[in-house]
């Protein structure tokens, strides 16, 4: 866990690089916009703004190492569910949350633990006026007690002009190897009745309506995957690139590199109140990654709109 300062910020129009964060204020000299701004969100939990200059914005918690705004020309396309809480002690409902170790349904709890600890900075740095902070994850107490391995992720989230892309580092720091499943379960801001998805057409698809334990094997046979009710479903060996056309009048591009699968959800009546105004599109990886001692495994996710 990070010991947070009340502000921590650094600005700069040319590569800067800040290494380990100490926990002690740091002001930037002479900066006309703060690219990397540490503060508080609600519930007074640590956040980050990420400030580009070239106008766009996000924010994203320690707690789960969660993005849960992106906005590019003031329109934020993540969403962030209204039952969302911010109290450190529920996982954040809402924008790009991590599943990890775990996927799910499984041994451990839905999702497992990374969305529900906290994370903290390792680095930070701005390049032509874009910003990227890096945090870490690693294991202790409370995800021992549930996964008995010693593990560093690493969590770059870089902010460009209109893109937002994430890069995920998984190592093994045991001395014995390890397996896991992940993903991250991106909530992009959509009319659900005008959503589509494009780019799954062919893919091997695992539905988990009616029952995740026992999901479906069947093949996507459409060219637009549309949201016309409950959305529950795995497309094994996605390709590196889906269109989303949110319905609000945007195109989200969703490129990844080794992110091997996808998942779309959308709660339907499950969620009265709020599953309209979103779909989740998920890169993930459902089959098990098997990291022996010191070995890594990396995932990139690149969000873009036009
Ligand atoms: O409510 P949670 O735990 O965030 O999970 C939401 C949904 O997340 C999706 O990724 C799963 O495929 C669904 O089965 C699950 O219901």
């Amino acid at each position: 866990m990070v010991a947070l300062p009340m502000t921590w910020s650094f600005s700069a129009a040319t590569p800067r690089r800040v290494s380990r964060f100490s926990g002690v204020a740091m002001a930037s000299a002479g900066a006309k916009v703060e690219n990397v701004k540490v503060g508080q969100g609600l519930g007074d939990l640590p956040k980050v703004v990420l400030t580009s200059v070239h106008g766009s914005e996000a924010e994203l918690y320690l707690y789960g190492g969660c993005v849960t705004s992106w906005k590019v020309e003031n329109k934020d396309l993540l969403f962030v569910r209204p039952d969302a809480v911010f109290t450190g002690q529920k996982p954040i409902s809402g924008g790009i949350p991590h599943c990890f170790p775990q996927f799910g349904p499984g041994a451990i709890q839905q999702h497992g633990f990374a969305r529900n600890m906290s994370w903290s900075i390792v680095s930070s740095e701005t390049v032509d006026g874009n910003p990227s902070i890096t945090l870490e994850l690693k294991d202790g107490p409370y995800s021992r007690a549930m996964w008995d391995y010693s593990f560093q992720a690493i969590y770059k989230v870089t902010l460009d002009s209109n893109a937002l892309s994430t890069e995920l580092k998984v190592t093994n720091t045991d001395a014995k190897p390890f397996s896991f499943t992940t993903a991250l379960h991106t909530y992009f801001r959509a009319s659900v009745t005008g959503a589509s998805v494009k780019g799954l057409k062919g893919c091997k698809t695992l539905n988990k309506d009616p029952d995740p334990k026992n999901p479906v094997e069947g093949k996507e046979e459409r060219t637009l995957v549309t949201f016309p009710g409950f959305v529950d479903c795995v497309y094994l060996e996605a390709p590196t690139e889906l269109q989303l056309d949110n319905g609000l009048g945007g195109v989200i591009t969703i490129k990844n590199t080794n992110w091997s699968d996808a998942i779309l959800w959308n709660p339907h009546l499950t969620m009265e109140s709020c599953y309209k105004d979103f779909v989740c599109v998920e890169n993930a990886k459902i089959g098990e990654v098997k990291l022996e001692p010191n070995e890594s495994w990396t995932a990139l996710q690149h969000l873009s709109i036009v």
